[in-house]
């Protein structure tokens, strides 16, 4: 049944069935869902309850009320109808499935990404960086839109270091691939605001539909043939006539994981079983680090002071020497740890993320959110909450020193609990890699000084990121100490 009781959490009573969230929907965008939901917190407060047609969305802002959420192990689905819309990108894949499937998968996928596996990626990832990073620099100092270069550096980063696949430099493909992966990511939050869309016959018909569908057909064939490359080469190598020298580090790629289960329980695990999950780590693999390092960029060319700090560090680490960082540089950079995170804090590429109970959850001692319900965490407030940051709308790296006390439910960009970030640690690794290769061989100035936030299933900015990269050199230092 539809029907619940009229709820005692504060928020715009609606009408029934169709509730109250669509009054706000009218003539709206993505644009529009930052503002909105800085606006009903600013007005409801921490905890407040909205109607989507038949559903009730309960929104929790405040790290406490979050925290029973986040760390349940019963309730652990997503909420089915706004991840509806993104399903034909990600089909049953962990990101999305339930239940046991979930749990199963889960296990099964999370060896692939502990740190001591992710160490053997470091010289991928720096070797793509590199190549970025000389691609930064040919543009000589001219207004540089980074985007492209950025989706495809984390693009091939991914092929390469869990599926075991080198992607060629020329390749079309590639670029097809990014540009349809992008096209989905806009496409399922376009049709949210369109309701006369929601139905599937109608979608499938108009121009947006056929755009969002001809993407993800591109996206799933990319990865279709992922695996089959892969597949020739773990045949290959099983029947002993491998002789295109695959080498120890690729044998433990998240992909070769899934093939030799599926070689080892026939049936467990098929083709279309792989197809979901290899969809799933490629999109949820290249994307939020992709978008989080073209933040970074913006970030790093306005905060010039935080640039020299950065460049300070890297020159402790590694003097003049070109090598590339090995798992140990890694963790003694501590402050391009410390600045990551604020551009997560600030910049939280999952701005929030929903739940559709499967049982009652209590989260004070008053409220009680009843089974059924929609529990979201808008992870966005609660990281500028002036509850839990002094000067939240600021980017002060040096809030994270170590030795700060943080409430851990207060900063989640990768989410927590049983259903937080697979691929945390590979993301940190592989944007330290990059960022310690920029800030050694670049000097970054902006082009780009202010952003407006837009959503496309994760947070971007509506504005291209534009920089002028210079290479590091010793005057820019006399010349910046000069100036300040
Ligand atoms: C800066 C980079 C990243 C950020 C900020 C990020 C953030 C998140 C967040 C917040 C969630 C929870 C989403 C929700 O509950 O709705 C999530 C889930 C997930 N992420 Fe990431 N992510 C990043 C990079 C990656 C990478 C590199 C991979 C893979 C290699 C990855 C794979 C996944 C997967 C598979 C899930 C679903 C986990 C599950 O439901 O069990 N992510 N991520």
């Amino acid at each position: 049944s539809f029907y619940r009781k009229p709820s005692t959490l504060p928020g715009p009573r609606g009408l029934p069935y169709f509730g109250n969230v669509w009054l706000y929907m009218i003539g709206r965008s993505s644009k529009d869902i930052i503002p909105f939901l800085k606006y009903f917190v600013n007005y409801y407060g921490n905890i407040f309850e909205l109607q989507i047609f038949g559903m009730n969305y309960v929104f929790g802002s405040e790290a406490e009320l979050v925290k029973p959420i986040l760390t349940s192990h019963t309730n652990i689905t997503k909420g089915r109808f706004e991840w509806s819309f993104f399903k034909p990108m990600f089909r049953d894949g962990v990101i999305i499935s339930e239940g046991e499937k979930w749990r199963t998968r889960r296990k099964i996928l999370e060896p692939s990404f502990h740190f001591k596996i992710l160490k053997r990626s470091i010289e991928s990832v720096a070797r793509y960086a590199e190549e970025y990073v000389s691609n930064l620099l040919n543009s000589e100092g001219k207004p540089t839109e980074i985007e492209d270069m950025i989706y495809l550096l984390t693009l091939k980063i991914i092929c390469e270091t869990a599926m075991g696949v080198k992607l060629n430099t020329e390749d079309r493909q590639q670029n097809e691939y990014v540009k349809a992966s992008k096209l989905c990511h806009d496409g399922a939050v376009y049709r949210f605001f369109k309701l006369w869309l929601y139905p599937d016959f109608i979608y499938r018909r108009s121009n947006a539909g056929k755009t969002f569908f001809r993407s993800v057909d591109i996206i799933h064939d990319f990865a279709t043939q992922v695996i089959r490359n892969r597949k020739e080469l773990f045949i290959a190598e099983k029947t002993g006539s491998n002789n295109q020298g695959s080498t120890k580090k690729d044998k433990n790629a998240f992909l070769d994981n899934l093939l030799e289960l599926d070689d080892s329980n026939p049936g467990l695990f098929t083709e279309s079983d792989i197809e979901e999950e290899v969809s799933t780590f490629m999109i949820a693999g290249h994307n939020p680090s992709a978008a989080t390092l073209k933040f970074l960029h913006f970030a790093l060319a306005n905060h010039p002071d935080v640039q020299e700090k950065l460049y300070d560090e890297q020159m402790e680490i590694f003097g003049n020497d070109k090598r590339i960082p090995t798992g140990q540089d890694l963790q003694k950079m501590i402050y391009l740890e410390m600045v990551i995170k604020e551009t997560l804090r600030l910049y939280p590429i999952v701005p929030f993320q929903s739940r559709l109970l499967e049982e009652d959850l209590q989260i004070d001692e008053n409220t009680i959110i009843p089974a059924g319900h929609h529990f979201v965490v808008v992870s966005f407030s609660i990281h500028r909450s002036k509850k839990h940051w002094d000067n939240p709308e600021e980017f002060i790296p040096e809030r994270f020193a170590p030795g700060n006390v943080i409430n851990p439910f207060s900063f989640i960009p990768f989410s927590a609990g049983p259903r937080s970030c697979i691929g945390q640690k590979y993301a940190m690794m592989e944007m330290k890699t990059i960022m310690s290769t920029v800030v050694r061989q670049c000097w970054l100035e902006p082009v780009t000084t202010s952003i407006t936030l837009d959503y496309g299933i994760i947070l971007k900015s509506a504005e291209p990121i534009i920089v002028k990269a210079f290479p590091r050199n010793e005057n820019q230092r006399i010349n910046y100490k000069r100036n300040n």
